[in-house]
């Protein structure tokens, strides 16, 4: 066969069969008289190989050659080697080097803007965000890019097929069943070659099995699952075998089978080591199943991971990368669009058909905006004041009631707790010692720090209030309960990891108790009450820190077993209540409650 004929059917064939494309690239590859441009397309098919095999380690290999290859290739400006850079980098970008992103895939963007090559600019945002939501689980930066890449595709009428697929997951991971749905139907239309078609489909219908389990209903989603999984094991399609495979852990924790999940959680968990993408679900999944089974060395073996993953300097370096490509990009949703509109208006004012008049009227247009922006300003600026507290810039506790309650009464508006939410109660710890050793000046820059660091540990969606003096309260939308762990941990951490400096000079060593807690408190409860009665075991919680040694946390929930009962005799005796299987309890402390008689003045 012709040597570049041979070289485009092996490109064909990295997807649907990489194990033929991956001896065809050798071939060609190990052939002495081959020249570059040969080459680097026999590089970027053994690296698509690779990668669809589920090959980590040499998938990089073949990526990191492929790049060396394009940098030797120079200035040269084929279409085909935009895309070679660009399967490179997002294979290499999967081994959480955010780097990589921030440098050449927003270069490629930057660059297909430049010279208008629209699918190649579409292609290269969605990758960017797929790759910062799987990687670092930013959902609105990656929703925006996606938005964009949608508006441009639509208009240039490229297909819709990747920039839906990208936003599939995460509608699933965010629980919206109707987005994820119509997703779905969207792509059963789109139309698919025939190659991929069937793997496609497979997906699909995993991803329908998801909505059955964000619906609570594991026993129609099993057997779909099952199926599915059968039929990816049977085409080889690894990636959709580790996605039904954490599905069906899912479902099977729903079961109340924790065994069997934690059985399919560790094949995911296996895949997505060896193709180097995605841990983080697995391992959130594992250790929600250990704290349900209460395997201590689990928990401590998938914590302990899924904490370095999560940890406060990489979510740092990758925060910094995101400001980076959206300070490069433009913000994304409207860049484009006001780069369009921007050069249609100029063209149309210097066009000879405007008349003075319609000038004229544009401008006094222009005026009336500017005086409603400046008094809108104003009026803003009056309803902070009885929004925000001056001195944490946090929410005031009526508007973070006020917040909150929103989000219940619209589940339907993004990022809202919908019909559950987590609590937390956050109280610094002696506080009263540090107003009468370093005065209230000190107080008040303590207060500051802390509601600074809280914020960092947050998502902007949280809400986020001073509830009293020295006391605030997160609230966050439908979370699952390691990470809701994760998080609460990661507050004690980030406040006591470094003292606070006072305006005086001085530098005090600052810790947090936070009691957790979840509304509806018993999971499934119909009729699950007002949110703020779920104050009182986060509050009881809180309670029980303060008084096992303070600087941690501990979470309380009832189990699907106290439904029916009467929770505020559970809480009276946490212990007995746990103990018989009502009350679930985690905490950093072993836990010192309250005899019944005790009243919570003496915290
Ligand atoms: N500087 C300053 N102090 C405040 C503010 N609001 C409340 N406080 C003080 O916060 C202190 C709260 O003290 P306590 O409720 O006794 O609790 P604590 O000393 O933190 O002790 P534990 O909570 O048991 O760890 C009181 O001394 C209040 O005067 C404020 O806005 N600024």
């Amino acid at each position: 066969m012709h040597a570049r004929t041979a070289s485009e059917a092996c490109l064909q064939n990295s997807a649907d069969q990489p194990e033929l494309a991956v001896r065809q690239a050798s071939a060609i590859l190990s052939a002495p008289s081959t020249d570059l441009p040969l080459r680097i397309d026999a590089q970027h098919c053994l690296a698509l190989a690779r990668q669809t095999l589920g090959q980590g380690q040499p998938a990089i290999q073949a990526a990191n050659r492929l790049l060396a290859m394009l940098d030797t290739a120079g200035k040269e400006d084929r279409p085909e080697l935009h895309q070679a850079r660009l399967d490179a980098v997002t294979i290499l970008a999967r081994t959480g080097q955010p780097a990589l992103i921030e440098g050449q895939l927003v270069d490629i963007v930057l660059k297909a803007r430049a010279q208008q090559q629209t699918a190649l600019e579409v292609d290269a945002l969605t990758r960017i965000a797929q790759l910062i939501f799987s990687e670092f689980r930013d959902d609105r930066s990656a929703q925006a890019y996606l938005a964009q890449a949608e508006g441009m595709a639509r208009a240039a009428g490229l297909s819709l097929r990747p920039i839906l697929q990208a936003q599939l997951p995460i509608a699933l991971d965010a629980n919206h069943a109707d987005t994820s749905e119509h997703l779905i139907k969207q792509l059963r239309t789109e139309p698919v070659a025939d190659d991929t078609g069937q793997a496609m489909n497979w997906r699909l219908d995993t991803a329908q099995a998801r909505i059955d389990l964000i619906m609570q209903d594991p026993v129609t989603a099993r057997p779909l699952l099952l199926k599915t999984l059968a039929a990816q094991r049977r085409i080889g399609d690894l990636a959709g075998v580790r996605e039904t495979l954490l599905a069906l852990g899912l479902a099977e924790s729903f079961l109340d089978r924790p065994k069997q999940a934690r059985e399919y959680d560790l094949q995911a968990l296996q895949l997505a080591e060896t193709a180097r993408t995605d841990t983080i679900t697995a391992l959130h999944q594992l250790l929600d199943v250990s704290y349900k089974s209460q395997q201590r060395a689990d928990i401590e073996r998938f914590g302990s991971r899924l904490m370095a993953l999560g940890s406060h300097a990489r979510r740092q370096q990758w925060k910094q990368s995101v400001r980076h490509i959206k300070s490069r990009l433009g913000p994304p949703l409207w860049a484009p669009a006001t780069v369009g509109h921007r050069t249609q208006l100029a063209g149309w004012l210097h066009a000879d058909r405007v008349s003075w008049l319609t000038r004229i009227s544009l401008l006094l247009s222009c005026c009336s905006l500017g005086l409603i922006w400046y008094q809108s300003r104003r009026f803003r600026k009056r309803l902070q004041l009885s929004t925000i507290d001056p001195l944490s810039q946090l929410l005031t506790r009526r508007e973070a009631t006020s917040r909150i309650d929103q989000w219940i009464d619209s589940p339907s508006v993004p990022g809202s707790a919908g019909t559950s939410l987590v609590l937390l109660l956050v109280d610094i710890d002696h506080f009263k010692r540090i107003n009468d050793q370093y005065g209230h000046a000190a107080g008040d820059s303590v207060l500051t720090e802390v509601a600074n660091r809280l914020k960092s540990c947050c998502r902007r969606t949280d809400v986020i209030g001073r509830w009293g003096g020295e006391e605030f309260l997160i609230a966050l939308p439908a979370t699952d309960t390691p990470s809701t762990l994760a998080l609460a941990s990661r507050i004690c951490e980030t406040i006591s990891q470094k003292p606070i400096q006072t305006p005086s000079g001085a530098s005090l060593q600052v810790t947090v108790s936070v009691g957790v807690s979840y509304w509806p408190f018993v999971p499934d409860n119909r009729a699950p009450g007002h949110w703020q009665d779920a104050l009182v075991p986060a509050d009881a919680a809180l309670y029980a820190v303060k008084r096992s040694g303070r600087n941690g946390w501990a979470s309380i929930r009832a189990t699907p077993k106290a439904l029916g009962g009467n929770i505020e005799q559970l809480l009276r005796d946490p212990v007995q209540a746990s103990r018989q299987g009502l009350l679930s309890i985690h905490s950093v402390h072993a836990l010192e409650w309250p005899v019944a008689t005790d009243t919570p003045d003496e915290r």
